[in-house]
């Protein structure tokens, strides 16, 4: 016999959980895809007698509203239950549907720890491939303004947008400015272009034709023809492919292929002369160009939560760009994220850092600006300069460069996530793998698994580096905060707690936590769905939305219940819970 009951869910949820009264013991039914708010489960027979049906709940777990559809008993089971959309609004929770289910079907302990960002390009702007990702745990969409034009970077925003809305992800949006160094013009349409050993090419500022004449590559800066010299090497995307310039002509440069490879639109180029750098002319290209400015004008109206800008040179142009977003975007914050790409943002690294929201290690221009050998251990040193600032960092590029092509990574790659991971970097990222590779959700999964196996061995083992972390309070107050976290995450570490808890309106207190690495994850609630955006990049956070008031008991009372009710935590779990507004470490089991 089958019995059907009808229930309201927000979103859709892969469980619906079936509790007794007292919640104390739940059973879980995935209900995979359903199709609309309103959803008609069918409970077998077998099922509902081993609900006990006197008096159990059924729990169709969402976003937003508990949605709690009713009590069954013996006489109601079979019934039709509806729950219609309450206006219990002030009591509801979001948080997305993958954390949820990951924390039920794991527990506390393993839930990833590590931040996921893709870069979307043609390989995933279709609102599925989006919402792939964001099912395969990508965390950040990061759209890159080297390539695509203005209008299509705005549909990505559109759905990343739509699907935090309508799935409950908080998937924050990075906009990546191109910034002003050297490349090459996009080919004209093509994807990429193959340069054989021996081959004459000729780099020019003229404007080709179209089609573009064989072997000709147009380059984006005036002086070019100029600045270099016969004899002087030409490096495309840090040495993927090598030319030795041969003669100039006016405003072509012919050049010999010394190391054949693929070019790809808009690859970066340097030249080098006598083993080094040739860096006049970029020093005195703008950090941001006009170009930037106006892209950046477009991230401020489209609200994107973080902007990341290239070739970062000092700090003043963080500071100028801080004031500018500050003057024009009213209220809503961008995290401005600087790029360590450069031999200027090395020499200037602890200034820079520190007067930006985020630094990322871009090993791409990076491993052309510095000898290859030299990047490992500038990887370390900024991502070490970060955890101590308390700014979040991300590794970036090349992670699983082979997965553009190939299904599985190698296992140089699989180390080098693994190294980037036990160096507790808040996020790693992917690039051409998600935006333009063949298997961009394998890479993620890739990412994914690697970070937890991480994550976990690292624990097992005990293996605390314990990194001296500086203060980094200004005020009195900020080091009371500092101090209570660091307490309280030495304290969850001790007692072995299951999760900290942070009640956070701006996400500092937040932050302050996760630099410390506990073992176990820290659930932010924040009353904000920006704020809850932003504490997305950063590790070992679940952020969640809530409002709350200055009253921590009834915080506290209010989440229990909306998180049982979900089945997320239960009775018995030990937490720590520190908030913004109460200066005080809580230690409590969920009643
Ligand atoms: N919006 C886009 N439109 C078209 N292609 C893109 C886009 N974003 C990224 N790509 C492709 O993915 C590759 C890798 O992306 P990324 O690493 O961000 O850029 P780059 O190679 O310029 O540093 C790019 O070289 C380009 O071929
Ligand atoms: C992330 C990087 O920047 P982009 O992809 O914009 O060149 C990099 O150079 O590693
Ligand atoms: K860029
Ligand atoms: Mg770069």
């Amino acid at each position: 016999m089958s019995q059907s009951l009808k229930f309201f869910t927000p979103s859709r949820s892969p469980y619906l959980t079936i509790s007794k009264l007292p919640a104390t013991s739940y059973t879980r039914f995935p209900v995979i895809n359903l199709p609309s708010k309103k959803h008609s489960i069918t409970i077998t027979k077998s099922l509902s007698s081993d609900l006990d049906a006197t008096s159990s709940q059924v729990l169709a777990s969402g976003n937003g509203q508990s949605g709690v559809s009713g009590v069954l008993s013996a006489d109601n089971v079979g019934s039709v239950l509806s729950h219609a959309p309450s206006d219990s609004g002030a009591a509801a929770i979001e948080v997305d549907a993958v954390t949820e289910a990951e924390l039920k079907e794991n527990g506390f302990r393993s839930t990833r720890r590590t931040k996921l960002v893709c870069t979307i390009g043609p390989a995933t702007c279709g609102f599925e491939q989006l919402e792939a990702l964001a099912v395969g745990g990508m965390n950040v969409a990061r759209i890159n303004m080297c390539h695509g034009t203005r209008e299509w970077h705005q549909r990505v925003i559109e759905r990343v947008r739509r699907l935090n809305e309508e799935k409950g992800f908080a998937v924050a949006i990075m906009m990546d400015t191109e910034g002003s160094e050297i490349h090459m013009g996009d080919l004209g349409g093509a994807a990429s272009a193959k340069a054989e050993d021996g081959e004459i090419w000729t780099f020019s500022v003229r404007a080709f034709g179209s089609p573009r004449p064989e072997r000709t590559i147009n380059v984006n800066y005036d002086g070019f023809a100029e600045d270099v010299k016969v004899g002087d090497e030409l490096l495309v995307d840090g040495g993927m492919v090598r030319f030795e310039v041969i003669e100039k002509i006016g405003p072509d440069v012919k050049c010999r292929c010394t190391d054949p490879g693929l070019l790809l639109p808009r690859a970066n180029l340097t030249f080098w002369r006598d083993g080094s750098l040739v860096r006049e002319r970029n020093a005195m290209l703008p950090t941001i160009s006009s170009k930037d400015w106006l892209d950046i004008d477009f991230g401020i109206a489209e609200g994107v939560d973080f902007i990341a800008i290239s070739f970062v040179k000092s700090a003043e142009v963080i500071n100028h760009l801080k004031s500018y977003i500050a003057a024009r975007s009213r209220g809503s914050d961008i995290a401005v994220i600087a790029k360590i790409e450069s031999i200027d943002s090395l020499k200037n690294l602890e200034d820079i850092i520190q007067a930006s929201d985020g630094a990322m290690v871009a090993r791409g221009d990076l491993g052309a600006q510095i000898p290859l050998e030299q990047v490992p251990s500038a990887q370390q040193r900024i991502v070490q300069l970060c955890r101590q600032l308390n700014k979040p960092v991300i590794v970036a590029s090349q992670l699983l460069e082979s997965m553009i092509e190939y299904p599985t990574p190698t296992r140089a790659e699989v180390a080098d996530v693994s190294e980037a991971v036990r160096q507790r970097a808040d996020a790693l990222m992917l690039s051409g793998e998600s935006a333009m590779g063949q298997f961009p959700e394998k890479a993620l999964a890739v990412l994914r698994s690697v970070s937890v196996r991480i994550e976990k061995w690292w624990r097992e083992e005990k293996r605390h580096e314990a990194m001296e972390l500086p203060d980094v309070g200004t005020s009195f107050a900020d080091s009371i905060s500092e101090e209570i976290c660091n307490s309280a995450a030495k304290m969850a570490n001790n007692l072995e707690v299951d999760a900290l808890f942070v009640y956070t309106k701006t996400g500092h207190m937040a932050s302050l936590l996760s630099r410390c690495r506990p073992d176990c994850p820290i659930f932010a609630f924040t009353t904000t769905t920006s704020v809850r955006r932003r504490l997305n990049l950063q590790w070992g956070l679940i952020p969640f939305r809530l409002s709350f008031s200055d009253d921590m008991e009834s915080n506290l009372n209010k989440t229990f219940s909306l998180l049982k009710a979900r089945g997320m935590i239960k009775s018995g779990d030990l937490v720590i819970a520190v908030s913004d507004m109460l200066q005080s470490i809580q230690v409590m089991n969920v009643p």
